[in-house]
């Protein structure tokens, strides 16, 4: 049929109906076709603006069934993260939590990897917080800290599991097997390492201690030796720490990537481990690992392969790095701060001279009675805070000091805003362990002091950390005196780090 123009429909003419040749027609069907083309990208174009414009207001605007805490969710996607990661160079309040405290007050919204949270600097929202785990508030940590601890480790569990595990670790760290055991193992770990580094030059010594602590703690978990096949699993670990709290980025070459090769290299040995132990059912219990492969042995056993696996993993790491930093930080703060020294080598040489055999063991008794030292070790972890972030998330909307928290929200409780607050802790910068006397001994988180957590979740190390620093204090006051040769500073991403090393040269006295 012959094609038409119609004429009169476009108001050129009145009635007359033009027939029309292909080539016309198609040139008028192809320009409508691209008006209509035209229209349309431009019509989808829009409705992405608008669904961005209304995305990004969601980001900045985030929904809530009451007052959200004041704050900036910052840039879509990133958040805050950039800012939360970027590198502070003191033991003061990382400017991420100190600007915003000023800005907005001490509960504030933000997004760090990915997430919404609360940050809290108060500490009354901090021990809300702790008391009601499992009840307002769970353990969460962002998926990143997930990735790199495993999904099935001790922070992400709850509950029954949750109890079973804590009362298997606390059989090895807790007081009964220190006394029995550890203490004594410690003094003499301690010795050891001392009079090695005092016959070499000097010692960078948060290496030092970190292979010191490793190779006690992984013998009680692993039956680990340094000289046996097992010894790259210490340098996955120190990989693996390099990056642990590093921006989330995992390509070759990165921080992050790194420490997820360590993690990688290092579950690959306790699995080959595993396997090992599984296929001979007649192996004598020797170590950690030994009783918890019992239980995964049993009929109907508590655990699976894989929490067994990320517990290892995650007590491995938990029981030197944490300690070691606290401790190397304590070596600096001691040396600009010789009175303290003083006074401690005073309360060590008295400890011997009320020995029958001076080069005794230390006991338990003795160890109870280092009262100094005992407010050296709260001084230490104070201003340490190791822990930056405490990670809990909301279960339901929570209204705290006028404020909602939404069902599903992170909360960070901040425990160096608390530890570095001046109306708790007067000239707060400064180390001065005196601060801490006549208080009573504190054996759990409190309001005032959370280095070590609180409520139901508060560390299972802080017992062993507690020995550590002190049958180490005690070995390196009444038996040396020592010097920086190079090194030293700190840097916080927000995890402490010594960047150029710390090494010092130790003296035996005579
Ligand atoms: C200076 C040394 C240490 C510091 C500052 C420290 C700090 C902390 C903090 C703040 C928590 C609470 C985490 C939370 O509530 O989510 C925690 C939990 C934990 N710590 Fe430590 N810790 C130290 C040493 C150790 C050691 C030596 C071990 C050895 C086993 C250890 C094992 C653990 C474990 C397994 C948890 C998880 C407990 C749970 O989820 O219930 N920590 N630690």
């Amino acid at each position: 049929m012959q094609p038409y123009l119609e004429l009169a429909s476009l108001g050129l003419i009145t009635t007359a109906t033009i027939p029309l040749s292909p080539r016309i027609y198609s040139a008028i069907f192809l320009e409508a076709m691209a008006a209509m083309a035209y229209i349309a990208v431009w019509g989808a174009a829009l409705a992405a603006v608008l669904a961005l414009v209304h995305w990004v207001y969601r980001w900045r605007h985030p929904k809530s069934n009451g007052t959200l805490p004041p704050g900036s969710m910052g840039i879509p996607l990133i958040g805050e993260t950039l800012q939360f990661f970027a590198p502070n160079r003191s033991c003061g309040l990382s400017p991420f939590v100190s600007e915003r405290v000023r800005r907005y007050g001490s509960m504030f919204k933000t997004s760090i990897v990915g997430r919404p949270v609360v940050v809290s600097a108060d500490p009354d929202v901090n021990h809300y917080v702790f008391q009601n785990e499992g009840k307002l508030f769970e353990s969460w940590y962002p998926d990143t800290f997930t990735e790199i601890f495993g999904r099935d480790n001790v922070g992400s569990l709850h509950g029954f599991i949750y109890k079973y595990l804590k009362t298997l670790v606390l059989r090895l760290y807790g007081q009964e097997n220190l006394k029995a055991v550890l203490l004594a193992e410690t003094d003499h770990a301690c010795r050891g390492s001392l009079a090695s580094w005092a016959a070499q030059p000097s010692v960078d010594i948060k290496d030092g201690l970190s292979t010191m602590i490793f190779n006690l703690t992984a013998k009680k978990l692993i039956g680990y030796e340094p000289s046996n096949s097992s010894e790259s699993l210490m340098k996955n670990f120190t990989a693996f720490i390099r990056g642990l709290i590093s921006f989330p980025l995992n390509i070759p070459g990165t921080a992050y990537h790194e420490c997820m090769e360590g993690r990688k290299n290092a579950m690959k040995v306790l699995k080959g481990m595993m396997k090992e132990r599984m296929a001979d059912p007649d192996r004598k219990s020797e170590d950690f690992f030994d009783h918890v492969i019992q239980e995964l042995r049993r009929e109907k056993p508590l655990l699976t392969e894989t929490i067994a696996l990320d517990l290892m993993f995650v007590l491995l790491f938990a029981s030197f790095e944490t300690t070691a930093l606290a401790l190397t930080l304590g070596v600096k703060m001691l040396e600009e701060n010789p009175k303290v020294v003083d006074a401690l080598t005073e309360e060590h040489e008295a400890i011997i001279r009320n020995r029958e055999d001076p080069n005794s063991t230390v006991t338990w008794a003795e160890y109870k009675s280092m009262k100094f030292t005992s407010q050296v070790i709260m001084e230490i972890v104070r201003l340490a805070n190791i822990v930056p972030g405490i990670f809990r998330r909301a279960l339901q909307d929570v209204e705290i000091k006028g404020y909602t928290v939404p069902a599903g929200w992170g909360v960070m409780v901040c425990p160096p805003a608390v530890h570095l607050n001046p109306e708790i802790y007067e000239d707060p910068l400064a180390f001065n362990p005196w601060r801490w006397q006549g208080k009573p001994e504190i054996t759990g988180g409190t309001k005032h002091f959370m280095a070590f957590g609180g409520g139901l979740r508060f560390c299972v190390g802080t017992d062993l950390t507690k020995v550590l620093m002190a049958t180490f204090i005690h070995n390196l006051v009444t038996k040396y005196r020592w010097r920086t040769v190079k090194g030293g500073n700190i840097v916080r991403t927000p995890g402490l780090g010594f960047p150029d090393g710390f090494d010092i040269q130790l003296f035996p006295k005579n």
